[in-house]
């Protein structure tokens, strides 16, 4: 039997979901968290490693002899140096589609409190204020309708499709700016232009793309500049995408009008942040992945990745093709 090794289970299932199906594949040893100077002893007999968050450096694996798989419990494998594993035939696989819906889902959630302050709202009335009111409404802040209203997606994989549908069944045109890799392929009602380009026009700018060496700090000063003033930044993708001192200095400066991020460039983060002391950007805890649903399909898929890899059939490959 395989030795297998979680590094970091207690997120995806802080107790509301069971490890059996794993456990069926192998000797398994989950730990709740790793810190960095653990990995090497925890996973030295290890063929099979399972990560969420916790990094698998060139110096990491290659400390590691009898390592044959590391499987991403997640979709975003940012963690894992991928080319020193390809160095060394250890297949690394991530588990994609399952949370689709959920993050898509997430991007209204932020972008419908950017436009309504729901939360903001219900404290007032909460604090009395409805009842101290001599109108029967009350507002306080703008409110914004989204329909007729431009989103510009950055990265139209899975999530930018999802959240591209939600946002026509909102009334808003859709434009995208994908890898630059290759043509675009025709997406219904979705148009294609230069990151230049989307950054002018649109009235809500969401990342979907992966965080890579090349779309590191992607949103930089420059392309913030670009921004129309009234318009909203969403980040449910990975934190590094952004260059957060520009964007807290552009939010605090008025040059835009709100952001909300559930990711951020270390998490979790320091209490230096500069976005933590920004008022117009809603930060949420990385959670728009950890749905129920969501996670259910995680260990579902993760399990199956193990099975297939143990099979000599492994799917969901990252580290391999070229
Ligand atoms: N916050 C969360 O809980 C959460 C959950 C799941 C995924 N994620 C993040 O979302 C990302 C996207 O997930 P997905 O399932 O849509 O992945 P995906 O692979 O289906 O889509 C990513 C898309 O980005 C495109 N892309 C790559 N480089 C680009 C660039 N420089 N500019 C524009 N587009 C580029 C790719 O061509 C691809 O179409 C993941 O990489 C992960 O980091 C976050
Ligand atoms: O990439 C993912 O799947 C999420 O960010 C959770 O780790």
């Amino acid at each position: 039997m395989l030795n297998i090794v979680v590094l970091d289970g207690y997120t995806l299932n802080p107790g509301d979901l069971d490890w059996t199906g794993l456990e069926r594949l192998g000797n398994v040893t989950i730990y709740d968290r790793t810190k960095a100077d653990e990995i090497i002893p925890r996973a030295a007999d290890a063929q099979i490693v399972l990560t969420n968050k916790t990094p698998m450096t060139r110096e990491t694996i290659s400390a590691l002899p009898n390592l044959q798989y590391i499987g991403v419990l997640a979709t975003g494998y940012n963690i894992i140096d991928t080319e020193t594993a390809k160095e060394r035939g250890i297949i690394v696989t991530n588990v994609p589609t399952y949370s689709t819906q959920s993050v898509a889902q997430l991007v209204f959630a932020l972008l419908l409190e950017l436009c309504h302050h729901v939360g903001r709202h219900s404290d007032a009335v909460h604090e009395g204020e409805w009842t101290r009111s001599i109108d029967f409404s009350f507002t306080k802040a703008p409110l914004i309708e989204l329909a007729d209203k431009t989103i510009g997606l950055i990265g139209l994989g899975r999530i930018g499709r999802q959240t591209a549908q939600i946002a026509q069944a909102f009334g808003m045109r859709v434009l995208a700016v994908g890898s630059g890799r290759r043509n675009p392929p025709e997406v219904a009602g979705v148009e294609w232009v230069e990151l230049e380009e989307l950054m002018e026009r649109s009235d809500v700018v969401s990342l979907h793309c992966p965080l890579t060496p090349d779309t590191e700090k992607l949103i930089n000063a420059e392309r913030i500049a670009l921004m129309k003033k009234s318009a909203f930044l969403i980040n449910t993708s990975r934190g590094p995408l952004i260059d957060e001192q520009a964007l807290a200095k552009a939010l605090n400066g008025g040059r835009i009008a709100g952001a909300a991020v559930d990711v951020l460039s270390t998490e979790p983060p320091a209490a230096d942040n500069p976005l933590l002391s920004t008022s117009n950007c809603i930060i949420t805890p990385h959670i728009a992945w950890a749905t129920k649903e969501a996670r259910e399909r995680l260990m579902e898929i993760a399990v199956s990745n193990v099975q297939n890899f143990i099979n000599g059939k492994a799917v969901n490959i990252v580290n391999l093709r070229k």
